[in-house]
């Protein structure tokens, strides 16, 4: 039988159980009984919904050092056709959460096995991909009494190969809204469409003018994304829609072009209601804060990486990407960074397959650099 590194089989056994945001019942468990194998004297747990915070006491602390990984999967259906593929139809870890938490407990227990001076502060976040765990972890009177000092995290990176770890100091990742609307016209038989309104057709203009938005009303110099995911409308063939439902993510790299993109949808939703005869109601979902990360901290990080040999930092530009972890970041200064693993599909993507030689790289640098902080 094949001998892999215990870190990897964790990431196996959490890639076949993917939860959505706030399910993750499983995971949870999963996590608590792999802590109570660990020494316990110097860890504290408490669980918040299906999260986790774990505080491992230092020797001597000055400071309390956070670092955060993200639970949560998505409503994919796995295509990758690994031995250890999902066991839950129609969830997949295709975002690398099961790497993030896989390393987090490498990390922790490193820390827990050779105690640093500082205190350390693990935060397993639910619901990182809708509809956001960080703001009310952040809110928690837990979080609260346990406010780092500093905080970190990563994110995969299929991009890149492994070995490369990207950053940037300074806007990482975009700021994001989810968006749904729906319309209400009048379905009827599919030979007689001068007596209904057609919102199959009322959605599909909307669609495009959606994104003469991006190409006509958003400086060019300051990006941004309108994407819609999903759309649903309509019974069968041979009747007439009398309602869709578009679904989809906004994301700018700034605060200001989110504004305006929003004023343009509503003026371009109104406009489509007027044209097509329709009702139309736009719902924004959640929203999360760009990730900044802070100058000194993301510096410092810089630094210790330019002096390992088995690193290739990279400086990368933005990305449009969101991550709630960018509240994290609005309270406590750190950093989140790239962690290349080189896969020939992408985030989101069903056949996502991340190089598991990323798992030891990142725990080894993870606790080097929590071990000398
Ligand atoms: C890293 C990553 O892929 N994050 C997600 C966050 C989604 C936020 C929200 N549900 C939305 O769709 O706006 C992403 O899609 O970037």
């Amino acid at each position: 039988m094949e001998k892999v590194n215990p870190f990897v089989q964790i990431r196996r056994e959490l890639h076949q159980i993917p939860e959505l945001g706030f399910q993750e019942f499983k995971t949870q468990a999963y996590l608590l009984h792999y802590l109570e194998t660990l020494p316990q004297e110097r860890m504290e747990i408490k669980k918040w919904k299906t999260g986790l915070f774990v505080k491992v006491y230092g020797t001597s602390p000055k400071k309390l050092i956070g670092y955060r990984t993200d639970i949560d999967g998505l409503p994919i259906v796995e295509q990758t056709g690994l031995s250890f593929k999902s066991e839950h139809e129609g969830r997949m870890h295709a975002c690398g959460h099961d790497f993030h938490m896989s390393i987090a407990l490498g990390v922790l227990t490193n820390v827990v096995n050779h105690p640093v001076q500082d205190d350390v502060l693990f935060i397993f976040q639910p619901a990182e991909e809708g509809p956001g765990g960080a703001l009310p972890m952040l809110e928690t009177d837990i979080m609260k009494e346990w406010k780092p000092d500093i905080i970190f995290a990563l994110h995969i990176a299929p991009e890149y190969p492994v070995g490369t770890i990207a950053i940037r100091e300074g806007l990482l990742f975009a700021n994001t809204s989810e968006l749904f609307i729906d319309l209400k016209g009048k379905g009827g038989h599919a030979a007689y469409p001068h007596e209904t309104r057609d919102m199959v057709v009322a959605s599909s203009y909307l669609v495009t003018q959606l994104q003469s938005i991006i190409s006509r009303n958003v400086d060019p110099l300051d990006s941004a994304v309108i994407t819609i995911g999903k759309i649903t409308g309509g019974t069968v063939q041979n009747i007439i829609a009398e309602t869709a439902r578009l679904e989809g993510t906004i994301r700018t790299l700034s605060p200001e072009a989110m504004q305006k993109v929003k004023q343009r949808i509503e003026a371009v939703v109104n406009g489509i209601s007027a044209s097509f005869e329709c009702e139309a109601e736009i719902d924004y979902g959640s929203m999360y804060h760009q990730v900044y990360n802070h100058e000194a901290p993301t510096r410092d990080f810089i630094k210790f990486l330019e002096a390992k040999e088995n690193i290739n930092v990279f400086i990368c530009k933005e990305a449009m990407t969101g991550e709630d972890f960018g509240y994290m970041l609005k309270e406590i200064p750190g950093f989140m960074f790239w962690l290349g693993v080189d896969s020939p599909y992408g985030l989101h993507h069903a056949m996502l397959n991340p190089d598991e030689k990323a798992i030891e790289i990142a725990i080894k640098v993870v606790s080097e650099y929590i071990f000398q902080m």
